[in-house]
């Protein structure tokens, strides 16, 4: 592909020639973009109203076409936002601009080359000391559409004159200083060379990214995804890429991110939503949560199982058609025996189970029925009887009764005998703790179970979406017919711009799934089944071994990018290394990266949490932080009311402050009721519980919901109370310390938690208000 040839420098033109010079390729760019978006919304009303016959297979063509203009569109609208960000002067006189995505004029020259784009990886990683051939890189700083500033890296100064480089304000500067919109943005124009080595690696292997407080995990997580889907398209866009993070406030602080990269094919889950339709609740009890998330619970689930398979206490009798017949302890053993060598999951291997039972009680039956008769009929007819009857099929059921996952789980804890049976070692006390009624909701740490156990179980009609089977048929078929569709169609591709036109194979691959799905996305979410290309897991020290063995089940390839930090751990049941977290599904395959910059908290309170979850016996890492600031302020208060009226008033005086930023108010869970309505009173209209609309200042969340989240000015209630919670406590206390990019406010009546206090001794530390 050509370059764009940009309008000739002369060696002397000043900044503001400069900033006019790249101001005109930007607008090229942007026109070339809005041509663009005209002509996908023309493509997309045409195949809208051009008749495609009537029939089943012509109909999913339209929509497969009408679903690509779509997305396209969908893709071209998203990346208005800093659409070019960079420039790359090569040793060898090209020039490259570096955007969201890529964008080639009519005549297929290149105008903008994707940030994922393997030339575009020296704008990310090159240095002084490594130029990558590069003798200049230029960041372009955007307000909309308009070029503001520019600022200049020159690795070979006699590649460049003077005047022609330009130092600004600083781009990483610039993107960090702006203000928090409540939702995460991404980070294209900024990426760094830690970040982005992380972000490009191979798509293979167990990658996990551990760093401390604000270090970008979640913003690299997020970016190689997208840099997956891009350079592994084909293979991804069909199995999907599946994002797992701790809550829904945090998906739904992330959820722009990819859109705004133009990806929009990925799954997003939260730990509680892992199984399709349920939604699991809080586990209160950290004893429960801890004993359900072992690893030992494959053996409990594993007996629960089996003690559904039953063999009766002695023989029965049973009613078939007038005649009774006898089902005996031994006959009930053999079919369980042989049910259970097949192999299969139980709903499935009951059909032998029923199979063996009937043929024998069929020849049994047969054979008195022909003394009684002096006959040697052939009563194979009987057999059909037997299944009839409903004596039959109340004693098949009872002794191996077809289960759905949620009946196993929910019934073992609600009925002393399974429990017992299946989990031997537990004391009365224990027991005890563990049982509820049957209807409970289930919990975040019975979704594991609920997997586990739909493994063992095999399929249930409610078991989910079936989307395997042999296809080749279909797919022969729908190839054919999207191959003509390609060709009455061809006329309309040419115009959509180089970088974006698909290739036929595959828009045949994508028109040819259309009978069975829309986007692999789509079925994916809804099928338990499903086998992910790849699985980013978001602060994934907080996950149980239980919960780490449903997610490598969702991807057997094990291809995982994974992303924590094992001092933020505040899970009941979470690992306190990422050895001990793997070890048991990958063994020590699996690579170890560490990001050191701390992007968002100022130093003065990154330090202070450092010192604070130090004093708690945490071991924490020390990242750089890129800003500085004010320490944190502790208020510490009489006690009551004293405590809503000091949240209450901080929070005023941020609001007044900020001028349009946010502030979160971090609270241990019982004190919400009372903290969330007076903040409420004071400032109508302007509070919202967890991370969910746009047009709220005040966030009032819990330690658990405030992971991964981020504010301009953070409150945090009854610190010590937060850290005293014996299921993970202090990293939760860690987790709310590090939350802000600007401010952070202490509020306590029952003291300050140890390492504060200390830290308020030494020169420099936080102040104390009384
Ligand atoms: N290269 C970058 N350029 C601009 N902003 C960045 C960069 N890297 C990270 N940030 C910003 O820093 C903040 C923290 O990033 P992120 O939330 O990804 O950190 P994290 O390591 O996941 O934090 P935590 O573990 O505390 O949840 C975000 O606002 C993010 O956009």
């Amino acid at each position: 592909m050509r370059e764009v040839k940009c309008v000739e420098e002369s060696a002397s033109v000043g900044e503001a020639r400069q900033l006019d010079l790249e101001q005109q390729y930007v607008s090229r760019a942007y026109h070339r973009l809005d041509e663009l978006r005209a002509s996908s919304d023309r493509e997309l009303r045409r195949v809208r109203t051009t008749q495609f016959g009537g029939g089943h297979q012509a109909r999913s063509e339209r929509d497969a076409f009408a679903t690509y203009y779509e997305d396209r569109l969908a893709q071209l609208n998203s990346v208005d936002e800093r659409l070019v960000f960079g420039r790359l002067d090569t040793t060898d006189g090209d020039r490259h601009y570096v955007g969201r995505l890529g964008l080639a004029t009519e005549d297929h020259e290149r105008l903008v080359l994707d940030w994922r784009a393997r030339e575009a990886g020296a704008f990310y990683q090159a240095t002084a000391a490594s130029p990558m051939d590069l003798v200049r890189r230029r960041h372009l700083i955007m307000d909309s559409r308009d070029v503001t500033a520019l600022e200049d890296d020159v690795f070979d100064p006699s590649g460049v004159a003077d005047t022609d480089v330009v130092h600004g304000e600083g781009a990483l500067i610039a993107a960090l200083n702006s203000e928090r919109t409540g939702r995460m943005t991404d980070i294209v124009a900024t990426i760094q060379a830690e970040q982005d080595r992380i972000i490009r690696a191979p798509l293979s292997g167990v990658r996990v990214v551990q760093g401390g407080p604000g270090t970008g995990k979640t913003a690299v997580a997020l970016h190689r995804a997208a840099f997956l889907l891009y350079e592994h398209r084909e293979r991804l866009a069909k199995s999907g890429v599946l994002i797992v993070g701790p809550s829904a406030s945090f998906l739904w602080y992330i959820e722009r991110v990819l859109p705004a990269l133009g990806e929009t094919g990925v799954v997003m889950s939260s730990l509680a939503d892992l199984y399709p339709g349920v939604h699991g609740t809080v586990e209160t009890d950290p004893w429960v949560a801890r004993w359900k998330s072992g690893l030992h619970m494959v053996d409990v689930i594993a007996r629960a199982v089996a003690d559904r398979q039953k063999v009766p206490e002695k023989g029965q009798w049973l009613d078939v058609d007038g005649h009774r017949v006898k089902l005996s302890r031994s006959l009930v053993s053999r079919a369980r025996e042989r049910a259970r060598a097949t192999g299969k999951p139980h709903n499935e291997a009951r059909e032998t189970f029923v199979k063996v039972v009937v043929k024998e009680l069929a020849q049994t039956l047969g054979e008195e029925l022909n003394e009684k008769s002096g006959s040697s009929m052939d009563r194979s007819y009987l057999r059909e009887d037997l299944r009839q009857s409903r004596e039959v099929r109340v004693a098949l059921n009872l002794l191996w009764l077809p289960l759905t996952p949620q009946q196993l789980v929910s019934q073992l804890f609600a009925k002393e005998h399974y429990l017992r049976s299946a989990a031997p070692d537990l004391t009365d006390e224990q027991v005890s703790r563990l049982l509820r009624p049957a209807d409970a909701p289930l919990t975040v740490a019975d979704v594991a179970l609920l997997d586990e156990a739909a493994e063992l179980l095999g399929d249930f009609e409610s078991a989910g979406i079936k989307v395997r089977g042999d296809r080749s048929l279909e797919d022969r078929k729908a190839q054919e017919s999207a191959q003509k569709a390609l060709e009455a169609m061809a006329e309309g591709f040419e115009d959509i711009g180089a970088q974006g036109v698909v290739t036929v194979e595959q828009l045949t691959a994508f028109n040819a799934e259309a009978p069975h799905r829309v986007t692999a996305a789509e079925a994916a979410s809804s099928d338990r089944t499903w086998a992910y290309g790849h699985v980013v897991v978001d602060e994934a020290q907080e996950l149980s071994p239980m919960q780490w063995r449903v997610l490598m089940r969702r991807c057997p390839l094990k291809s995982f990018t994974v992303v924590g930090d094992i001092a933020q751990a505040g899970s009941a049941a979470a690992s306190a290394t990422w050895q001990e977290a793997l070890e048991p599904f990958v063994g020590e395959r699996f690579a170890l990266e560490e990001l050191t910059v701390n992007y968002r908290t100022p130093q003065p309170i990154a330090d202070a949490a450092a010192r604070v979850a130090r004093a708690a016996g945490l071991t924490v890492s020390d990242p750089t932080a890129v800003r500085d600031g004010e320490p944190p302020v502790v208020v510490e208060v009489a006690s009551g009311v004293g405590l809503t009226d000091a949240v209450v008033a901080r929070v005023g005086e941020e609001l007044e402050r900020l001028a349009g930023g946010l502030v979160g108010v971090v609270c241990p869970g019982d004190l919400l009721a009372s903290v969330a309505p007076a903040l409420d009173r004071a400032h109508p209209g302007m509070v919202a519980a967890g991370m969910r609309s746009l047009d709220r200042r005040i966030m009032i969340l819990t330690p658990w919901d405030a992971k991964g989240l981020e504010f301009d000015s953070v409150v945090v209630v009854e610190p010590r109370r937060i850290a005293a919670d014996p299921a993970g406590g202090p990293g939760n206390l860690y987790v709310a310390m590090t939350r802000p990019t600007q401010r952070l406010y202490l509020v306590g009546a029952h003291g300050m938690p140890a390492g504060l206090d200390a830290a308020a001794e030494q020169p420099g530390a936080p102040g104390l208000i009384s």
